[in-house]
């Protein structure tokens, strides 16, 4: 199974690429939606940030206020290391479920989707590693469209991860996003190539096929031994 890694600072693109990765028929696991799920109200996840960060987190229905915890951690680096320790468990579980799931289903190449891949350091799972790379000015302006936010609040979440240029030197493949969506789609039909190349012996041995070919194969290896002991 090959497992890519697609990553980069927030508002960089990496949704965007990874709707094109979706509608070329690439199964993608989307860390942000597996962060939102471990901390539904009820679950783990949230009883454990409730108890760290108090009930004034909560909207009237039990659910956690994004916004409101979002304006806490992103601004106090403290707050935001207790957040991501208490969820840290909780996510990499998920995603480990999830690329479970595909791997039983039998995918081989699949996408793993994480703003934080080398901050969590999940990177030495996945390759290739692909980097959604902006220069700092066009990152601000598209997060505060987006979001509709101030630049200072912009700007200290774009300061919550590792700097853009550093991700960059760590990437196998940078996608180049600072032009318009029509360059991004043609970088991406550039780079698919390369992440579907044949897979190679260990990713062949990681896929469910591999596992099912060495199981066969230790199986009758295991029955033909046992078969030649008994005639002899
Ligand atoms: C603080 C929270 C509640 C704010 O929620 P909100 O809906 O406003 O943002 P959302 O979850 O959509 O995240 C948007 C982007 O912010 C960035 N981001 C999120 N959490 C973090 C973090 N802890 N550190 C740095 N950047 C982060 C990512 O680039 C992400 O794509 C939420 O981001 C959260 O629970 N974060 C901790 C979980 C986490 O680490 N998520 C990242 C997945 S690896
Ligand atoms: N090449 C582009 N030209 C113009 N706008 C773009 C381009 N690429 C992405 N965008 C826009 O920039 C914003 C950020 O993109 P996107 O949501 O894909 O980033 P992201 O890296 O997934 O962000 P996050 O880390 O918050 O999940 C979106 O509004 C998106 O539509």
């Amino acid at each position: 199974m090959r497992i890519i890694g697609l990553t980069g600072g927030i508002a960089s693109g990496k949704s965007t690429v990874s709707n094109l990765f979706r509608s070329t028929g690439f199964p993608v696991v989307d860390a942000d939606v597996v962060a939102r799920d471990v901390l539904k109200k009820g679950s783990g996840g949230w009883r454990k940030v409730v108890a760290a960060f108090g009930e004034d987190i909560l909207q009237e229905n039990g659910e956690v206020d994004r916004p409101k915890l979002g304006q806490i951690v992103f601004t106090d680096p403290s707050k935001r290391q207790l957040l991501n320790r208490i969820l840290a468990p909780y996510i990499s579980y998920g995603i480990l479920w999830e690329v479970f799931k595909l791997w039983m289903k039998g995918c081989k190449i699949i996408i793993l989707d994480i703003p934080l891949l080398f901050e969590a350091k999940i990177d030495r799972w996945t390759k290739p590693i692909i980097v959604v790379w902006v220069d700092p000015e066009t990152q601000l302006r598209r997060l505060m469209t987006r979001d509709s936010t101030s630049a200072q609040d912009a700007q200290n979440r774009i300061d919550a991860q590792m700097p853009l240029d550093e991700k960059r030197t760590k990437a196998d493949i940078v996608i180049d996003n600072n032009g318009s969506l029509e360059d991004l789609n043609e970088s991406f039909r550039k780079i698919l190539n390369q992440v579907t190349k044949p897979l190679t012996w260990t990713e062949f041995w990681l896929s469910r096929q591999g596992a099912i070919v060495a199981f066969l194969s230790i199986f009758s290896g295991v029955v033909g031994c046992k078969k030649v002991i008994a005639r002899l």
